[in-house]
C-alpha cells in the first residue's frame, strides 16, 4: 500500500497551488481557434501548451479523454504523454473517462487507470456508478492501495441529469446505506461514498456540478468534491460559495473552456488560469 493516501495527496497539493482543477480538453472548435490541425498532431500541441501553461500553478489537471479518443491509437498515445509529463512534474492528473461497468470489467478499466506502471497511470479516474455503486469496488480496493482517488458522479452539471439523478428512490432498493423513503438516487451515490470513505483516505470522490443547487446532504461527506461548471457552464464564483457553503475542504471546483480560450498564447493561458484560481480562493476563503 503507498504511504500517502489521495486524501493527503490532495490537501497537500491544494495547499500549495490552491483548489482549481484546470480541464485540458481539446475541442475540435478550440483546436480551429488556436491554428491547430483537427488531428492528433493539433491535439499534440494543445496538450503541450496546456502543460506548459499550467504545471506548477495549479493544484490539478483534468484531461478530457474524449478528445483524445477521437482520434484513435494517436490520440491516446497523446493522452499518455500528456498524463507522464504533468504527473512527472508533480501536477495532480484526474483522468476524466467517465467509466463504469460490471465489477469484472470494472477491474480491467481500474487497472488500465489506476494500475502502477500502466500507460494511462492518473492519480484519479472519473468513474459513473449507474451499474450500481458495488460495481465500483475493485475501482475502490486498486485506488486505495495505490494511494489514487476516485470522483463518482453524483450530482451532474448538465441540465438532463436531474431526471435521473434527482428520482427519489424507495427504501427498499437501498442495501441498507441510505435510510427512509424519499432519499435521491445521488443522495444514495454520496452516502455510499460516506460508507466506503471510514478509512478516513478519502479515496471516493464524487461529482457534483456547480450549475444548480444541488439537493444533496453532504454534512457527512468530508472526501473530495469536484464541481464542474464553472465559466462555460454558467456557474460564477459565488454560485460555488453558495452551493458549496457547508462542503468547502476537499472543493475542486473545475472550469475548462474559459480558460482554455484565451489559448494558444501559453502567457495568457496561464493568467487566465491564474486569475480563476484566485477568484476561487478569495471567493471560497
Ligand atoms: O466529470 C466531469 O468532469 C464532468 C461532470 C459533470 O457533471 N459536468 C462536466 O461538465 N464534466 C466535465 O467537465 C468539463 C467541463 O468543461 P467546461 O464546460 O468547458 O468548463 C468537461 O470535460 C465535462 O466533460
Amino acid at each position: 500500500m503507498s504511504q500517502l493516501s489521495w486524501g493527503s495527496r490532495l490537501r497537500s497539493a491544494i495547499a500549495d497551488r490552491g483548489r482549481l482543477c484546470v480541464g485540458i480538453d481539446p475541442h475540435p472548435s478550440l483546436l480551429r481557434a488556436w491554428g491547430l490541425p483537427e488531428t492528433a498532431g493539433g491535439v499534440e500541441t494543445f496538450a503541450e501548451i496546456c502543460v506548459e501553461a499550467f504545471v506548477g500553478d495549479v493544484a490539478l489537471v483534468k484531461p478530457q479523454v474524449a478528445f483524445f479518443e477521437a482520434y484513435g491509437s494517436a490520440g491516446y498515445a497523446v493522452l499518455e504523454r500528456t498524463i507522464s509529463v504533468v504527473r512527472a512534474a508533480g501536477t495532480l492528473v484526474i483522468a476524466d473517462a467517465k467509466r463504469g461497468d460490471i465489477g469484472s470489467t470494472m477491474a480491467a478499466y481500474s487497472q488500465a487507470w489506476l494500475g502502477e506502471d500502466v500507460p494511462l497511470a492518473s492519480d484519479a479516474v472519473t468513474v459513473s456508478p449507474y451499474l450500481g455503486f458495488g460495481a465500483l469496488e475493485p475501482a475502490v480496493e486498486l485506488a486505495t492501495e495505490h494511494g489514487r482517488g476516485l470522483f463518482v458522479l453524483a450530482r451532474t452539471s448538465n441540465p438532463e441529469g436531474g431526471q435521473l439523478q434527482a428520482a427519489q428512490l424507495d427504501a427498499a432498493e437501498l442495501s441498507g446505506v441510505s435510510a427512509g423513503k424519499g432519499v435521491s438516487v445521488a443522495q444514495s451515490i454520496v452516502d455510499a461514498a460516506v460508507a466506503q470513505n471510514r478509512d478516513g483516505r478519502d479515496t471516493v470522490g464524487l461529482v457534483v456540478g456547480a450549475t444548480r443547487g444541488h439537493g444533496l446532504d453532504l454534512s457527512e461527506f468530508s472526501g473530495p468534491i469536484l464541481a464542474p461548471g464553472l465559466g462555460a457552464q454558467g456557474a460564477t464564483v459565488a454560485d460555488l460559495a453558495e452551493i458549496f457553503r457547508d462542503s468547502r475542504e476537499l472543493l475542486l471546483p473545475n472550469t475548462s473552456r474559459d480558460v482554455l480560450r484565451h489559448g494558444p498564447s501559453v502567457s495568457a493561458l496561464r493568467e487566465a488560469a491564474e486569475r480563476v484560481r484566485d477568484d476561487v480562493e478569495n471567493g471560497l476563503a
